[in-house]
């Protein structure tokens, strides 16, 4: 990039961007700091120009609309659904194309599929939105058009712009048939209670069944073969007759400009100069420019800067009106601040929140580390930046002794991981590294986790910043005082702190618990426990105790007792020796009784010794 258009572009964003990477390099000559950063700050002034070109040109566009002419009668908002390749992407470029929104060129190619991964993969990831104006019958009708994926990865997006919407083309491959995502995307639509508009397609092809495929529709979806249209998107054959039907067959949405303001998100992204770009219909009332409105979700209140449609690029309007779909940025600079399935709403007309969207639920999990930790925050800014824009991706922070600090995600499925992936990489310049993709299992655990164990309770929980929190417990003390510091920190991999202080006396059911050696209690290793924890730790002091002392030339019995009452034992067993003696069997004989008196008068005397570490070992648990 020259200097001179550098200058060209004063004043807009990119000036800026420009400079913040030219100070960026000084600095990094300074500092011989790598060739890495350099490239990111470059990557990423390079969207700002096509994006800022892209909105002089729109802005200057002559076909400047004004939507007060639109009543919402004259509003028609609907998505295509298919199966994978059935032809969605391409039908929405005819009717594009059609419309006027773009030209008629070879270039003009699945234009709704904007993302690199999209065009490289083929596929539709994401679904877009785009306004058509289409005159019928003497009347300016404003179509809202969502293209969604069509492979089983992507359903939730199907989901969520259907929520958008009052009618669908279900768009069915005359070759192929109706398929698995044919089935599944009609239910979501039919349960969302939309017009559904059949359409087959690829009617050019050599071997299209159109008349098997409306039997097949008849048959599955109950819906009669009169009300499908026969087309090629290829070719453009009736896709004029696929217009005239979301005129007159879809329904304009129930909503009035007299209600208060109220719009769903739909959809989310993340700019980084203009902070989140929401999608959002309109559900009542209207929005303009300079307005206050407020996120239901986090009750806080934000100035519209921009509003408008997309014509499939942003196109700033005036106003937003009850029924119509379009984008809204207002100043939200976190992507925590624009949830999709949230409601928008004027500050001085509160209503009541929409539903949103259930959540979705995530099927194969992985982790993702850094490359190197000092990655770490640019990272967690660029996934949280994708997530506001797949909001179906799980986000859960992990860490790992090999790799350090990273995430589990967790994903609808294999395509959708790598989807997320590659998008990570070309988009945000990240680089990660992702473990084997695993499903989720259930456990049950055989040992307790460390805080329940403790008979602790929890009094509160503050997340300090997002990457600390600070819990507070009430622990007996007891409970904390041997071993609990070095078992919070080998569980946390080192990362957990831990300070207590003293919170007073408490009544609890404890008991005094004795430990004897031979029968004879050994006043060190009496402890006080709480009544229904004895029998556990009794057994597992013995347990310890077995291990810790050394083999005499008799049998020691090891015991816990509450009072009278044994609860545990264990057993250390005495020394071997003479296995070979090789003497006459009368001197061996001899030998071993006179053995056996001593033994006998040693376990009376019960002079056991315990070496000395065993008495804070046989303290200590052993937990997982
Ligand atoms: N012969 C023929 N090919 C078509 C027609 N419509 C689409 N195709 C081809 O079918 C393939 C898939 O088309 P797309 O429009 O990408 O399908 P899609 O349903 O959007 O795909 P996903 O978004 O990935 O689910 C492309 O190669 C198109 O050129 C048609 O009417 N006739």
């Amino acid at each position: 990039m020259s200097f001179s258009m550098v200058k060209r572009c004063c004043g807009t964003p990119l000036f800026r961007r420009v400079l913040q990477f030219k100070m960026c390099r000084r600095k990094n000559q300074d500092s011989n700091v790598t060739y890495t950063v350099f490239r990111h700050r470059w990557m990423k002034a390079l969207p700002v120009l096509c994006s800022s070109s892209r909105r002089l040109s729109t802005q200057s566009d002559k076909d400047a609309v004004d939507l007060s002419k639109f009543p919402v009668d004259r509003i028609r908002n609907f998505c295509i659904i298919a199966h994978i390749d059935h032809g969605k992407s391409t039908l929405a470029d005819r009717l594009l194309e059609m419309t006027g929104a773009i030209a008629k060129t070879e270039k003009n190619k699945q234009v709704l599929d904007k993302l690199q991964v999209e065009r490289e993969r083929g596929i539709t990831v994401k679904a877009q939105t785009a306004s058509l104006f289409y005159n019928h019958e003497g009347q300016r009708y404003l179509l809202n058009l969502i293209d969604t994926p069509g492979h089983v990865d992507f359903s939730y997006e199907v989901s969520r712009s259907i929520s958008a919407c009052q009618g669908v083309l279900l768009i069915v491959d005359a070759n192929q048939g109706i398929q698995a995502q044919t089935v599944a995307n009609f239910y979501l639509a039919f349960e969302a209670q939309l017009t559904i508009i059949p359409v087959i397609n690829k009617i050019d092809l050599k071997n299209a069944d159109p008349e098997r495929v409306e039997s097949q529709i008849e048959k599955v979806f109950d819906i009669p073969r009169e009300e499908c249209i026969r087309i090629s998107a290829k070719l453009g054959t009736n896709v004029d007759k696929v217009l005239q039907a979301v005129v007159n067959r879809i329904p304009p949405p129930i909503a009035s400009t007299e209600d208060p303001f109220k719009a769903l998100v739909f959809d989310s992204n993340f700019d980084h100069y203009r902070g989140v770009v929401a999608n959002i219909a309109v559900f009542g009332g209207w929005v303009k420019k300079g307005d206050k409105i407020v996120s239901a979700h986090l009750g806080k209140a934000y100035e519209v800067n921009e509003l408008g449609l997309l014509r499939p690029d942003e196109h700033p309007t005036q106003k937003l009106f009850a029924g119509q779909v379009g984008y809204i940025i207002a100043g939200m600079k976190d992507v925590k601040e624009a949830q999709i399935g949230d409601t928008l709403y004027l500050q001085e007309q509160p209503v009541e929140a929409l539903p949103g969207f259930k959540p979705a639920k995530a099927m194969v999990f992985a982790g993702m580390y850094p490359m190197d930790q000092s990655e770490y925050t640019g990272l967690r800014s660029a996934i949280e930046r994708l997530t506001l824009n797949d909001s179906s991706v799980a986000v859960q922070r992990d860490s790992s002794l090999a790799l350090g600090a990273g995430w589990r995600l967790g994903f609808l499925g294999l395509l959708h991981m790598e989807v997320f992936n590659q998008r990570l990489e070309q988009e945000y310049n990240a680089s990660v590294i992702v473990t084997a993709p695993t499903v989720p299992y259930k456990a049950v655990l055989s040992s307790a986790k460390l805080i329940k164990n403790r008979r602790a309770v929890q009094k509160n929980m503050v997340y300090i910043d997002d990457q600390r929190v600070m819990m507070k417990y009430l622990f007996p003390l007891n409970e904390i005082v041997v071993d609990f510091y070095d078992l919070l920190k080998s569980l946390s991999s080192g990362y957990a702190s831990f300070d207590y202080e003293n919170a007073g006396y408490q009544a609890a059911d404890l008991i005094k618990m004795d430990i004897l050696l031979n029968g004879r209690p050994v006043e060190e290793l009496t402890t006080v426990v709480h009544r229904e924890r004895a029998y556990s730790t009794g057994k597992a002091m013995c347990e310890r105790l077995k291990d810790s002392i050394p083999r005499q030339m008799f049998e020691i019995a090891i015991q816990a007792a509450i009072g009278s009452k044994v609860i545990a034992r264990e057993t250390r067993t005495e020394k071997m020796f003479l296995q070979n003696y090789g003497g006459d069997i009368t001197r061996k004989m001899k030998l071993l009784k006179k053995q056996a008196e001593g033994k006998k008068k040693m376990r009376r005397i019960g002079n056991v010794e315990v070496p000395k570490d065993a008495f804070i070992s046989v303290l200590k648990r052993k937990e997982k």
